[in-house]
């Protein structure tokens, strides 16, 4: 496996001896992070997010039930998968880990067989965890972010807006007689032209907070935290150029002899909410469509 694929686990253990133990065991199949205590395994937690942490019990100062408790809290670092490793070896203490949230026991001392194997099935469960966050986030046709996504970031980003009094745009692209362009040159035809559109949305939107996604059918949103007005707009004019560049032909459009969209854009007003915001750009696109389609419309202030 390339190792830039390799997940991460994070070891976690005051004893010198153990640590390296561990480590050598695991080195061959994951990259290995290394703490001594407590704040140590916070710290390389918040910073590298591990896939997994093993996680030893009884430590100096942080120990590891008070470790998962802080993870728990962080929300860059909760959903982290924890195996506690310990020399508390009863039941009890067992029952306790896991009813703190960690994912597994593995009592001292330990079984190198044992501890790969459940290190495996652990991580294991991450991987399909994270593929079906992925799989309930993306849209299957063209890959960018699906509605539910840009349904929880927009609420997320406008908040985020109104507390720091930053701009944040929003603009709402709709492909031109597409339902023509199916009818002319077939459906699976369709789907590899709002591709395209949404190919030029990804290369153009590249600030990494932006996010681009399909609303609908053959409407795309673009979510622009941070962008004023003009800056926006020359996103949304950027795709428009591109997609002419590729000049995709529609013989059936009403607007031009290629494919075309027209866009609607807004950039938060003073005491606006989220869904006014929306109906703004909304406003636009149906401006833009009523002057004759192929043109961005941005709502002035
Ligand atoms: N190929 C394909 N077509 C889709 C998909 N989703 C929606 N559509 C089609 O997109 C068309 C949208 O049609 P309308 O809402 O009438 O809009 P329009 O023809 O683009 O007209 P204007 O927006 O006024 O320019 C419909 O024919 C839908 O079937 C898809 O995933 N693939």
């Amino acid at each position: 496996m390339n190792p830039v694929e390799m997940q991460k686990v994070l070891i976690a253990d005051d004893d010198p001896v153990n640590r390296q133990v561990l480590a050598e065991l695991l080195k061959p199949e994951y990259t290995v992070l290394l703490a001594k205590n407590g704040e140590q395994a916070l710290e390389r937690a918040a910073r590298h997010t591990p896939d997994l942490i093993l996680l030893d019990v009884m430590m100096p100062d942080l120990d590891g039930f008070e470790v998962l408790r802080r993870l728990r809290a962080d929300p860059a670092t909760a959903a982290i998968a924890v195996i506690f490793i310990s020399g508390l070896d009863r039941p009890e203490d067992e029952a306790n880990g896991l009813k703190v949230g960690a994912a597994d026991y593995i009592a001292k001392p330990f079984n190198a067989t044992v501890v790969m194997a459940r290190v495996a099935l652990h991580l294991q469960v991450v991987r399909q965890q994270r593929l079906l966050e992925h799989l309930a986030h993306v849209d299957a046709l063209t890959g960018l972010a699906n509605r539910r996504r840009f349904d929880e970031l927009y609420e997320a980003e406008w908040q985020r807006a109104r507390r720091a009094g930053s701009p944040l745009s929003l603009a709402l692209v709709d492909v031109d007689c597409f339902k023509q362009y199916n009818d002319h040159y077939g459906h699976p035809a369709g789907d590899r032209a709002l591709r395209a559109v949404a190919r030029m949305a990804s290369s153009c939107v590249r600030r990494p907070a932006d996010l681009a996604a399909r609303y609908g059918g053959e409407e795309l949103v673009l979510l622009m935290p941070d962008t004023e007005a003009a800056p926006a707009e020359h996103v949304v004019q950027c795709m428009r150029a591109s997609l002419a560049a590729q000049a995709i032909a529609h013989a059936a459009s009403a607007a031009a002899p290629v494919l075309t969209f027209s866009a609607g854009g807004a950039t938060l007003a003073e005491g606006e909410t989220a869904a006014e915001l929306f109906a703004a750009a909304d406003a636009q696109l149906y401006r833009a469509k009523h002057a004759g389609r192929n043109r961005v419309e941005w709502r002035q202030r």
